[in-house]
């Protein structure tokens, strides 16, 4: 096929005019938001480098397409190109609930080592929020995205391998604390020190790179505390080992409050501030989850753990209208490797309306342009994007909740960001 591969040198990328992008179409909505974004994109960049640039797009197989033509949901194919190739964009994959197959989006981020999901929450001026000030919420999520409870360490209840774990945590490991032994399935949650400081070395060194105020480690570290609580220590010994004086963490905070009082630790922390320094902090996850709506301008860049990223994901883009213009990407920035994906799901229920919302995938195509240096053509979308909102211009889930709004379909949506670029 015409176009070349993206490579690396040296952990720099190194992208053709030309480069062949796999993508997944999805299942469910997802040939929806891809037939619309990927016409943005390519209108996009054949519009800010005048056809000297152009994507060469590589469809590779995953979820139900896949299984339909090759009896495998996520084929070694996929893997391998998408290894192949270092960049890829994916629409949503289903999951089953209870039983069959793992999840084919954990499953390639974990096979791929994609250990960071980077999740950017902003506001697009006229989005309809159910917040007063929608506008103060910008912040980034760094989601560890390979381990946690996400590693898939389960056994079912009533089966002999949980009975079998069961009696060694009795029997070995002097465990009383199983409420219900005999009808208790089990769940096992590794998080490590490479884990952390990898995804906690990423997203300090984005904060700095893009003029960041803060990075919060969020963690559940005062129950679970040789996992969360491991993950929030570990984190702020990264910060101070490896970025020295570019950063001012609550641990030094602590440590000077306790010897000299909080009066000089609040000082201490102003002349940090003052020199533009990097502030990193940490909160517990339940109250996270309320300051975000109470106080969002006190965040900026979140580290934190797979489930609890989870959660803040969908919780953060309803304060900025929804998960349809939330967008991601899961990154691993050792190798290169990263696939770009919407926060949503499959939304099964409109499947084949032409109806959702495809701004999270064209906004996580924008993050892929970014990536690949081609911020003249991302720069074309977002200013698109935020004509078409204020034109109010919108797909159903927008429309619902805004006044005076012109409803349109999410082929539509798309042509008209084409058209107000
Ligand atoms: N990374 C991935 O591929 C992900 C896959 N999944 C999988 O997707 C399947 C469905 O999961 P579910 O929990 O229903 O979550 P979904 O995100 O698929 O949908 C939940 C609701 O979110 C809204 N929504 C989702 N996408 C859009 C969009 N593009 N535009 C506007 N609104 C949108 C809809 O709300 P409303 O009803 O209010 O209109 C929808 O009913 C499961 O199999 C799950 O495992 C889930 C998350 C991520
Ligand atoms: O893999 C899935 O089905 C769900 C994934 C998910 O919720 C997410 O990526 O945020
Ligand atoms: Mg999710």
């Amino acid at each position: 096929m015409a176009g070349e591969k993206v490579s690396t040198t040296n952990g720099v990328l190194n992208v053709p005019n030309n480069p062949i992008i796999p993508f997944i179409e999805g299942d469910g909505t997802g040939p929806d938001i891809w037939s619309a974004a990927v016409k943005v994109l390519d209108a996009a960049v054949e519009k800010a480098y005048n056809g000297e640039k152009k994507i060469e797009w590589k469809e590779v197989l995953a979820g139900k397409k896949a299984f339909d033509q090759t009896g495998e949901w996520l084929p070694q194919e996929t893997l391998d190109t998408i290894d192949e190739y270092l960049i890829a964009i994916k629409g949503p994959l289903t999951t089953p609930i209870g039983g069959g197959f793992r999840s084919l989006n954990v499953a390639l981020r974990q096979e791929l080592d994609l250990f960071a999901c980077l999740r950017p929450v902003r506001y697009f001026t006229g989005v309809p929020s159910p917040v007063k000030r929608p506008e103060d919420t910008d912040m980034v999520i760094f989601r560890e995205n390979t381990e946690d409870i996400y590693a898939g360490i389960e056994f079912k209840e009533g089966t002999d391998e949980v009975k079998k774990v069961i009696d060694f945590l009795q029997n070995e490991m002097g465990q009383k604390n199983i409420r219900f032994p005999e009808t208790s399935g089990i769940g096992i949650k590794p998080v490590s020190k490479e884990g952390t400081e990898r995804l906690v070395r990423s997203a300090i060194q984005y904060a700095l790179d893009n003029n960041r105020k803060s990075v919060t480690l969020v963690h559940k570290g005062n129950i679970m505390k040789f996992t969360e609580g491991a993950f929030k220590s570990w984190g702020y010994d990264l910060a101070e080992r490896e970025f020295g004086d570019k950063v001012f963490t609550w641990n030094e905070y602590d440590k000077i409050a306790e010897a000299e009082g909080r009066e000089a630790a609040d000082k201490k922390q102003g002349e940090a501030e003052a020199a533009g320094k990097l502030i990193v902090k940490d909160a517990i996850a339940d109250i996270f989850l309320q300051q975000i709506l109470t106080r969002p301008k006190d965040f900026d860049v979140v580290a934190t753990m797979n489930l609890n990223g989870d959660y803040v994901s969908d919780a953060l883009a309803a304060q900025v209208g929804g998960i349809g213009i939330a967008p991601g990407a899961n990154i691993n920035y050792e190798t290169g490797h990263a696939i770009f994906e919407a926060t949503h799901g499959t939304a099964p229920k409109y499947a084949g309306l032409d109806k959702v919302n495809p701004s999270s995938v064209i906004l996580s195509g924008v993050l892929m342009l970014e990536h690949l240096g081609w911020q003249e053509a991302a720069d074309l979308i977002t200013a698109s994007m935020e004509k078409t909102i204020a034109s109010k211009v919108v797909t159903y889930d927008f429309a619902r909740l805004m006044d005076g709004a012109t409803e349109v379909k999410c082929s539509e949506f798309g042509e008209e960001l084409v058209k107000n670029m």
